[in-house]
């Protein structure tokens, strides 16, 4: 039992987003990254959430916007130094997300070495499915996840060739930063991040348990 209170609404909880990237190996490669050997971390805003019906915002910095698809892992146990050997029961559920980010940005930010926020947390940039309860997904790492553009396959990798796994990411995340109830945990995203342009249609899945679908738009200021 792992939760006191309902969280198939994690994202109204306001709690933190937490993101491992390069957490598969092909797509490091095909940005010229290295493949680590210690998970890369990074934070968005609660701000950062979209639901299906409401669209996704183009920043206005950007001029290009790409898609991530990843499977969220949603925490129903907060703690600290959480050992691997009980990080699933830490897991309340799971979540299909985007990691939507302004590339060009990002680039800019890992020349100046500056930190990614403009790039990765600004608001509708978590795009998030409904909650998925962990029975659902009896292996989390052995589903496929995908993403359609305009109907065109651009993404689809298997959970299974995640570099750090998702008992590995909770006790690595919770050394450093304490994990809380409605916590949500991207594990990465495999190869074939592009971008994405106004009026663009998003359809992700996972396997056939569950898909969304999202708009792109301009921001009006
Ligand atoms: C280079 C990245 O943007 C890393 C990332 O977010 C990922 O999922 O990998
Ligand atoms: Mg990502």
């Amino acid at each position: 039992m792992a939760s006191s209170r309902n969280l198939s609404r994690f994202w109204e909880w306001g709690r933190k987003i937490i993101c491992v990237g390069r957490n598969y190996a092909e797509h490091p490669k095909e940005l010229k990254n290295e493949v680590p050997t210690e998970p890369v971390l990074f934070l968005k805003s609660p701000s950062a959430y979209v639901r299906e019906g409401a669209p996704i915002l183009l920043p206005y910095y950007t001029n290009n916007l790409h898609h991530e698809v990843e499977l969220g892992v949603v925490i129903g146990k907060g703690g600290t130094n959480i050992p691997q050997s009980n990080a699933m029961d830490h897991v309340e559920g799971y979540a299909l997300c985007l990691d939507m980010t302004a590339r060009d940005i990002q680039d800019q930010c890992k020349k100046k070495g500056l930190p990614w926020t403009l790039a990765k947390a600004f608001n509708t940039s978590c795009p998030v499915s409904d909650f998925i309860p962990k029975e659902t997904i009896q292996d989390p790492h052995n589903v496929k996840i995908w993403l359609k553009v305009n109907d065109n396959l651009r993404q689809e990798g298997h959970t299974s060739s995640m570099i750090f796994s998702i008992p590995f990411l909770i006790s690595y995340i919770s050394r450093i930063i304490t994990l809380e109830e409605g916590d949500l945990i991207l594990t990465g995203t495999p190869k074939g991040v592009a971008a994405v342009q106004e009026n663009d249609e998003m359809v992700a899945g996972i396997d056939d348990i569950i898909s969304m679908k999202f708009q792109v738009k301009k921001q009006t200021q």
